[in-house]
């Protein structure tokens, strides 16, 4: 089963007292194990509403979802989140918030108090541990969220938009390392952006969807020149700014732009 992720003819409504939204229309695709994929589209196209129902926090209106095979009936360790905003708790240290998910599934034994402080090392962030959020940078709580949400060994990682708080210079070294980390740890992940030159630099596949309802526009692989180094050095690739300017054209953008 290469499948990381199945979602299936999924359709999403919303209901309110006021009105009822169509938020996705039978969208369907697949990410592989190990796949890194990003879905960009303007604001209000079902971004979110997607990585909350792979997610398990909301029920699809039709359609099913699978993780590693298994239809998503609600929250998992399976899945790991990492949102724009860290979500630090103010008054734990470092090290106990990166270990919060596995305080609370029950699973935090002293060999995986070890690796969350590995993972902290590995992030650059150990001699931290007993600090608390407010004495660190906006990019170093990041990496706390990054940690916490790789503690519980998740099997697919989403992100929606993590990086888009951060300062320019952060968000590229958080890209370099974020993709670095998982592609060494073999994860899967799924980043909802609105930046193209981000969902090209870190991706292997850009899903572009369209507005209202949310279904796929188009699907553009990103060849192996691009994909291969990390993000930083990926904007610099020959064809970056030729498929920049493709995935410009589905938002309905002016090619004669810079990109
Ligand atoms: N809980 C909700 N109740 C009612 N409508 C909702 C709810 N959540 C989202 N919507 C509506 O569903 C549509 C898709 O919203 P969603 O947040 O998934 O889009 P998005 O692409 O992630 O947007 P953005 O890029 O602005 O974050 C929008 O029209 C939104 O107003």
């Amino acid at each position: 089963m290469n499948e990381a992720v199945k979602v299936d003819d999924v359709t999403q409504v919303y209901v309110t007292e006021q009105r009822a939204t169509l938020a996705i229309q039978q969208m369907s695709f697949a990410i592989h194990r190990g796949e890194f994929v990003s879905l960009i589209g303007p604001s209000g196209c079902g971004k979110t509403t997607v990585l909350s129902i792979i997610a398990g926090l909301i029920a699809p209106t039709v359609g099913t979802v699978q993780v590693a095979g298994e239809t998503v009936r609600g929250p998992s360790t399976r899945v790991g989140y990492m949102l724009q905003q860290d979500y630090l708790f103010p008054w734990r240290t470092i090290a106990d918030n990166a270990a919060i998910g596995l305080e609370i599934s029950g699973t935090l034994s002293k060999e995986k108090k070890e690796e969350v402080l590995h993972l902290l090392d590995e992030m650059g962030l150990l001699r931290f541990k007993d600090y608390y959020p407010a004495q660190l940078s906006g990019g170093m709580r990041q990496r706390v969220a990054l940690v916490r949400t790789l503690a519980t060994d998740p099997e697919i990682l989403l992100l929606d938009e993590p990086f888009s708080a951060l300062d320019y210079q952060t968000k590229l070294q958080l890209e370099d390392l974020v993709v670095e980390t998982l592609r060494a740890k073999r994860k899967t992940a799924l980043l909802v952006t609105h930046d193209i030159s981000e969902a090209i630099a870190m991706s292997d596949r850009v899903i572009v969807l369209e507005p209202n309802p949310g279904r796929i526009r188009k699907q553009f692989e990103v060849p192996t020149a691009i994909r291969d180094p990390l993000p930083f050095v990926a904007r610099e690739q020959p064809g970056f700014n030729a498929l920049f300017r493709d995935i410009w054209q589905e938002f309905g953008g002016d090619t004669d732009a810079e990109s």
